[in-house]
C-alpha cells in the first residue's frame, strides 16, 4: 500500500521544512547543462531551457505542469479526478487547461522531463511527474521540493539490467560485474541508457571503474543482442521486457525506485503569491484521497438483543476491538403488525492490511448470531484530514 512517506509543507509556518538530499542530491545549476558555447561566434552563445530571469518571471497564475503523453497522463488525470479536481482542456490539442475548483490556477501539459526543466527556469511552479525523471532532469538541484514523495502509481525502477547468456551467464551482482577480467582502459564496459545523469553517478558512487555510456531512446533492451552495450540501465515495472530480451537484474544494481510524485520550485513557493495556498489545496485533496484509498468500510447485519449488546460483542475480538467503532443501529422490521429490531446493522472502517483479519473475526462474532450480509467496501472519500 502506498504510504504517504512524506509531506514537506508545514502549514503552520510560511517556512519549507528541511528535506529531500537523498532523491536529489547535491546541487547542481541545470541551466548549466543548456549552456552551449557556439564557437563559430566572436561570442558565445548561451541556450538556456525556459526562462533566462533569475527571478520567477511577472505572472498572476500558478502554473501547474503535467505529463502531456505517455503512460503518466492518463493516471495522473484519473488521480486528480479522484480528487474532485476536473481538469478542462478547452480543446484536445491545447496545452493550457484549467480546474474549477482551484481559482487562479493554470495546468499546463508538458513532457514529463519539460516539466521538471521549467520548474527549475521558475516557468511552472508545481509538476506532478516520476521520481525518475526529477532525479534525472533535476539534478540535485535544490530548487526541487517534493512535496508529496508517493502519489501510489507510476511504479517502476531504474536498473542496471545485463544479458542472460554469454560471459554474464554466472553474473549475477553488481560486485561481480564489477570485478569481471573483461573491462579495461580500452575495452570499458559499455552501458547504454536514456538516463546520462543518473546512470553514470550511480557507476561512480559504486566504484565501477572502466565504464562508458551510450545514450539511446526507447528499445535499448535490444542494445545488447544488437552489440552495441554491454549492459543497459532503464526503467523496470513487470520486468517483462527485460525478460523477452533475454536481460537480468543483478543484486545491487536498482538505482532508483520510483513513482508518481508533486514536485514543487521552492523559489516560487517561498516568492510568487498563492503557490502555497495553492499547494495546501492540492497536497490535502491527495492526502485525503490517498488515505481513504487505504480504508475500507465492513457492514455486517447480526442479530442481538440490543445495540450495545451488540457493540459488545464485536469489541471482544482483538483485531475490532482498537478500532473506532463499531457504528451500530437497528434494522427494523414489521412482525405480526409490530416493528421490532431484532437484527443491528454494524459498519466499522479498518486498514486494509487488518481487513482480512477483521472479516475474520467478524465471522467468528457472526456465527454466534444469525446474519444477513457482510459487505466491504472502499471508502471513496475521507470527509475530513486526520
Ligand atoms: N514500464 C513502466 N511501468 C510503470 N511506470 C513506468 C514505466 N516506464 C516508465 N514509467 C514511468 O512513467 C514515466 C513516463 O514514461 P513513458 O514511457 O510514458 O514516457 P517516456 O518514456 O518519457 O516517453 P516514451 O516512452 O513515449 O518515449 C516514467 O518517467 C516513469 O516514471
Ligand atoms: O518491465 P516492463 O513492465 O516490461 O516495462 C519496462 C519497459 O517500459 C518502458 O518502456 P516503454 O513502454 O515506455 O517504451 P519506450 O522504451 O519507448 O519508452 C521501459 O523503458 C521498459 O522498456
Ligand atoms: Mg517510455
Amino acid at each position: 500500500m502506498p504510504v504517504v512517506r512524506t509531506i514537506f509543507l508545514q502549514f503552520h509556518s510560511a517556512s519549507i521544512s528541511p528535506f529531500l538530499s537523498s532523491a536529489i542530491p547535491a546541487s547542481n545549476n541545470i541551466s548549466e547543462k543548456f549552456t552551449v558555447s557556439c564557437c563559430s561566434l566572436a561570442s558565445p552563445v548561451t541556450v538556456v531551457n525556459g526562462n533566462v530571469e533569475k527571478m520567477p518571471s511577472e505572472r498572476n497564475e500558478v502554473r501547474l505542469g503535467l505529463p502531456s503523453k505517455g503512460r503518466m497522463a492518463t493516471d495522473t488525470l484519473d488521480l486528480l479526478k479522484d480528487c474532485q479536481l476536473s481538469v478542462k482542456q478547452v480543446n484536445p490539442r491545447q496545452y493550457v487547461a484549467e480546474i474549477p475548483q482551484i481559482s487562479n490556477l493554470e495546468v499546463w501539459f508538458q513532457r514529463p522531463k519539460d516539466i521538471v526543466r521549467k520548474l527549475v527556469s521558475g516557468d511552472l511552479d508545481l509538476g506532478i511527474v516520476g521520481l525518475d525523471t526529477v532525479s534525472e532532469y533535476g539534478q540535485g538541484n535544490k530548487d526541487l521540493i517534493l512535496v508529496h514523495e508517493a502519489l501510489d502509481y507510476g511504479d517502476c525502477r531504474l536498473s542496471l539490467a545485463i544479458p542472460k547468456y554469454g560471459i554474464f551467464e554466472n553474473i549475477n551482482s553488481l560486485q561481480e560485474l564489477a570485478q569481471m577480467p573483461q573491462w579495461t582502459p580500452e575495452r570499458p564496459l559499455r552501458v547504454a541508457t536514456g538516463f546520462t545523469y543518473l546512470g553514470p553517478k550511480f557507476m561512480k558512487e559504486n566504484g565501477l571503474k572502466h565504464v562508458t555510456f551510450s545514450s539511446a531512446d526507447g528499445a535499448l533492451e535490444a542494445a545488447p543482442a544488437m552489440g552495441i552495450a554491454d549492459a543497459i540501465v532503464d526503467l523496470v515495472s513487470s520486468g517483462t521486457t527485460l525478460r523477452e530480451n533475454n536481460l537480468k537484474e543483478i543484486e545491487g544494481g536498482v538505482i532508483l525506485e520510483s513513482q508518481a510524485v508533486l514536485v514543487a520550485s521552492r523559489k516560487s513557493l517561498n516568492q510568487r503569491k498563492g503557490v502555497f495556498d495553492i499547494t495546501h489545496e492540492i497536497l490535502e485533496r491527495l492526502e485525503a484521497h490517498l488515505r481513504a484509498a487505504d480504508q475500507f468500510t465492513v457492514t455486517a447485519n447480526m442479530r442481538g438483543n440490543s445495540a450495545e449488546e451488540v457493540a459488545e460483542r464485536i469489541l471482544s475480538q482483538t483485531s475490532l476491538s482498537g478500532l473506532q467503532g463499531p457504528t451500530v443501529s437497528p434494522v427494523f422490521c414489521k412482525r405480526d403488525g409490530r416493528v421490532t429490531a431484532d437484527y443491528y446493522a454494524i459498519v466499522i472502517c479498518v486498514p486494509k492490511k487488518a481487513l482480512y483479519k477483521s472479516v475474520q473475526q467478524l465471522r467468528a462474532v457472526r456465527n454466534l448470531f444469525l446474519y444477513t450480509t457482510l459487505v466491504c467496501s472502499r471508502i471513496h472519500v475521507y470527509d475530513r484530514l486526520i
